[in-house]
């Protein structure tokens, strides 16, 4: 049994189709870059992967559990299914150890010194174990994501979502947040992730998905499907996106 299991997921925004028929399944500790053009489907088919969208057709399972079920508690899933936006979403008012520690503490009753340490490792796999007493406005915006990226690390997730999380950066924020990703990917999480950054697709997407029009158009190892596109709307793409 596969970690994802995306069979069939169609959805629709009223008359918009946006998915339709995407099947893709995602081992373990596997790394799959999701790529296309702006409006293919990218960032919906990761909302529907943690039940943030609903589907109209088609099953999602993670670790066996269907998400578009009535019968699954979402709330759970969610504990388990870490999600980073491009916006880093951080409480402004509640210090990064607050921020990292509320989710354990309310959700999973974890005890405050408890918590406070779990911030201190985590913090520290993102490099910033300066900062558990820092406010989110005294940091820089590529710190902050990755505060982001650490409170979803406190939760133990099994999968972890990004959808562009470098996209709202600097260019030299960016380095340090795709730095922080290859380390996670290469301490075994299992990662999708919607990314405009093809060289960081290429080094540690073990896996590339190209979507077009609400369709997995193209999939393969990143390393061949990058250099190699089959399809004419994969080489347009690239070429828009590497020029
Ligand atoms: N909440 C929504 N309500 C209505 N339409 C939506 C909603 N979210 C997305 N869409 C539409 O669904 C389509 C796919 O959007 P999606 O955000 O998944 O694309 P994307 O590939 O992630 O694009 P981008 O790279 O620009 O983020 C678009 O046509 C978009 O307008």
């Amino acid at each position: 049994m596969s970690l994802v299991e995306i069979h069939d997921v169609s959805k629709s925004y009223g008359a918009n189709q946006v998915l339709k028929a995407v099947s893709l399944d995602i081992e373990k500790g596997e790394v799959v870059a999701v790529i296309g053009r702006s409006g293919s489907g990218k960032s919906t088919l990761l909302r529907c992967v943690n039940g943030l969208e609903p589907v109209q057709a088609g099953t999602i399972r993670i670790d066996g559990v269907k998400v578009n079920d009535p019968a699954t508690d979402l709330r759970k899933l969610r504990q388990e299914v870490g999600i980073v936006f491009q916006q880093f979403n951080l409480f402004p008012h509640l210090s990064v150890s607050d921020n990292i520690t509320l989710a354990p503490r309310v959700v999973k009753k974890q005890r405050p010194d408890e918590a406070r340490e779990v911030a201190r490792e985590v913090l520290a796999r993102v490099g910033l174990e300066d900062k558990l007493d820092a406010y989110p406005a005294q940091l820089s915006g590529g710190q902050q994501q990755r505060v982001a990226i650490a409170r979803s690390l406190a939760m133990r997730p099994k999968l972890m979502l990004f959808d562009e999380v470098t996209s709202a950066l600097d260019p030299e924020l960016t380095g340090e947040v795709l730095k922080v990703l290859e380390s996670v990917a290469q301490e075994g999480m299992t990662m999708m992730l919607v990314t405009h950054e093809m060289g960081f697709a290429r080094r540690f997407g073990s896996r590339v998905v190209f979507m077009h029009e609400g369709r997995i158009h193209e999939e393969g190892q990143a390393a061949a499907v990058l250099a190699a596109p089959k399809t004419p709307e994969l080489t347009t793409f690239l070429s828009a996106v590497l020029h």
